[in-house]
């Protein structure tokens, strides 16, 4: 019988699991997927000194079961940072951001010495591009940075009703070119008012954990 995608995005998590290292640091992102692995990694025996969260959803999961929560100021480094993606290409580069937090992610999973990233088949592509791409943007710039997105060849959008975590503005950006996705995510980050936008190229994932029907696979980039 066919999986559901919360059956393939289980899966996923619950592989991650065996790569998290006993009595180390690790980073969780944040998410519907990550949900599925702070549960998978709470009823496991597993044992970690702590996890930085990436968002305030992921921390309250995570106290819900005992994994212990470590602020990112508190640590020079993670063993392991466990995230999902809206989109994934062969280079394991992403789009993230869909849940806007996106610039706590790319914070956390610097910190990290290997971002694996859990995902359903559904988000592995060619090319990234079709999920629109979020920017982290100061509430007095949205007009302005709107503009610059415009002139990229973007139709941006206000995600209307909603903070970050630090507590600025998302616009979510459609039609721009990501064949180039190193060098568009410089260019975005480089319009005054932009805090962080959602292309993780620069730093891509190190390996992916893909649930696809017919089992999990294990992917590192292809270059
Ligand atoms: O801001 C949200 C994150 O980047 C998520 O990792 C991404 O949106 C994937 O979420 P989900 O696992 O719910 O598809």
């Amino acid at each position: 019988m066919k999986k559901s995608q919360t059956e393939l995005k289980r899966l996923a998590a619950e592989k991650a699991v065996e790569f998290v290292p006993e009595n180390e640091y690790i980073g969780i992102g944040t998410g519907s997927t990550v949900n599925l692995f702070i549960e998978a990694l709470g009823k496991s025996s597993k044992q970690i000194k702590g996890a930085v969260a990436t968002s305030r959803e992921s921390a309250a999961l995570m106290a819900q079961y005992g994994i212990p929560e470590i602020h990112p100021n508190e640590v020079s480094s993670l063993a392991v940072y466990v995230d999902g993606a809206d989109e994934i290409n062969p280079l394991l580069q992403m789009i993230k951001g869909g849940g806007g937090a996106h610039l706590g992610e790319k914070i956390v999973a610097r910190l990290a010495q290997q971002f694996i990233c859990i995902a359903d088949e559904t988000k592995y592509v060619k090319r990234l591009g079709k999920f629109p791409v979020a920017m982290e943007v100061i509430p007095m710039a949205r007009s302005m940075v709107s503009r610059e997105l415009v002139k990229l060849g973007g139709q941006p959008e206000l995600r209307i009703g909603f903070k970050s975590l630090n507590g600025n503005e998302i616009v979510d950006v459609t039609g721009l070119d990501l064949s180039q996705p190193i060098a568009m995510e410089d260019k975005l980050n480089a319009i005054l008012g932009m805090v962080e936008n959602g292309i993780f190229a620069r730093d891509p994932a190190d390996l992916l954990i893909l649930a696809k029907q017919d089992g999990v696979e294990l992917i590192t980039a292809h270059v």
